[in-house]
């Protein structure tokens, strides 16, 4: 028997990061939470305390905001790979580099029908994230790309049914034909390659994400999930997978009859919890292998 280190990683977690661009009175502005982790062969500082292979989180940090400077954000893909190249290049231990990123939305305010110059109201549909993973360096080096959108939540009024489930002796659930629909989702999608129009496909995305859900007539969010990864696959030949998680937020219609009120589908208790989770991929039978696409915190999976 013997008692070894198993896999491991380390790195900077969400550095938050605000970039403004000032180069006219029009000033842009980005919002990064970037977080990255270098893998590889580490085994000296964690058996030994030995740091010569370490290149410091807090170094890490610090080159996530020099390069916001120096080279600017861009589309955050495109970041994060400069970023993953980089801690490669600088720590030969490493045999690999993590980079995730969100990007918080903000909109210009409206002052009498004219978007400021450089005041700003944070919110939007949805963060935009990425996960991108590189190994290797040089002619060995290969990278996947994992982006997508998380908080965005989600109701139709209508639309929507629950009904012919599996019932037992616990079974209490009445079926419905009519109830809101409502979820806060997150959804990533991998890509085949890094030769993507970034910005642009996340928006087609986007859209059709929200599209699907308000057309498709629900008689699951299990349908509904798959409805809206069957239509992002059919349209961009650039995405392998996708993969959803979808709290079912539920809406419970509230008996009013005690008040001798009736009410037909009008007011409801939004339940914060228990919820519903439901999580599926929807996936192409020929996509490319998946390698360290999903890589995620060693010790947790
Ligand atoms: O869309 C749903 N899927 C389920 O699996 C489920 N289970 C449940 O109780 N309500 C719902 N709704």
């Amino acid at each position: 028997m013997a008692i070894v280190l198993g896999p491991n990683q380390y790195g900077k977690a969400q550095n938050h990061l605000v970039r403004v661009y000032r180069g006219t009175s029009r000033h842009e502005i980005r919002d990064l939470t970037v977080s990255s982790a270098l893998r590889g062969d580490f085994s000296a500082a964690h058996i030994d305390g030995d740091q010569q292979d370490v290149l410091p989180t807090d170094t890490q940090k610090n080159t996530v905001f020099s390069f916001a400077k120096e080279k600017g954000v861009g589309a955050i893909e495109d970041f994060a790979l400069t970023l993953a190249d980089h801690f490669v290049a600088q720590t030969p231990a490493a045999d690999g580099a993590r980079i995730e990123i969100d990007e918080m939305p903000w909109q210009r305010i409206d002052v009498d029908g004219r978007d400021h110059d450089h005041s700003f109201v944070q919110g939007g549909l949805g963060t935009r994230t990425t996960v991108v993973n590189v190994d290797g360096r040089g002619p060995d080096r290969t990278a996947h790309v994992v982006s997508g959108i998380k908080d965005l939540t989600l109701l139709k009024s209508t639309g929507s049914e629950f009904r012919g489930f599996l019932k037992d002796r616990y079974t209490t659930l009445e079926e419905t034909d009519d109830r809101i629909l409502a979820t806060s989702l997150v959804a990533r999608w991998r890509y085949e390659g890094t030769d993507v129009g970034w910005d642009e496909t996340f928006e087609s995305i986007r859209s059709l994400l929200l599209e699907q859900f308000a057309e498709i007539h629900s008689r699951a969010l299990q349908q509904t999930l798959y409805g809206m990864g069957h239509a992002v696959l059919e349209k961009h030949p650039e995405v392998a997978e996708i993969k959803f998680s979808a709290p079912n937020k539920h809406h419970f219609l509230v008996d009013l009859s005690p008040f001798g009120v009736d009410n037909p589908g009008e007011v409801f208790y939004a339940a914060d919890r228990p919820y519903g989770l439901i999580e599926a991929s929807v996936v192409r039978d020929d996509a490319s292998e998946r390698g360290s696409a999903w890589h995620a915190v060693p010790a947790w999976v």
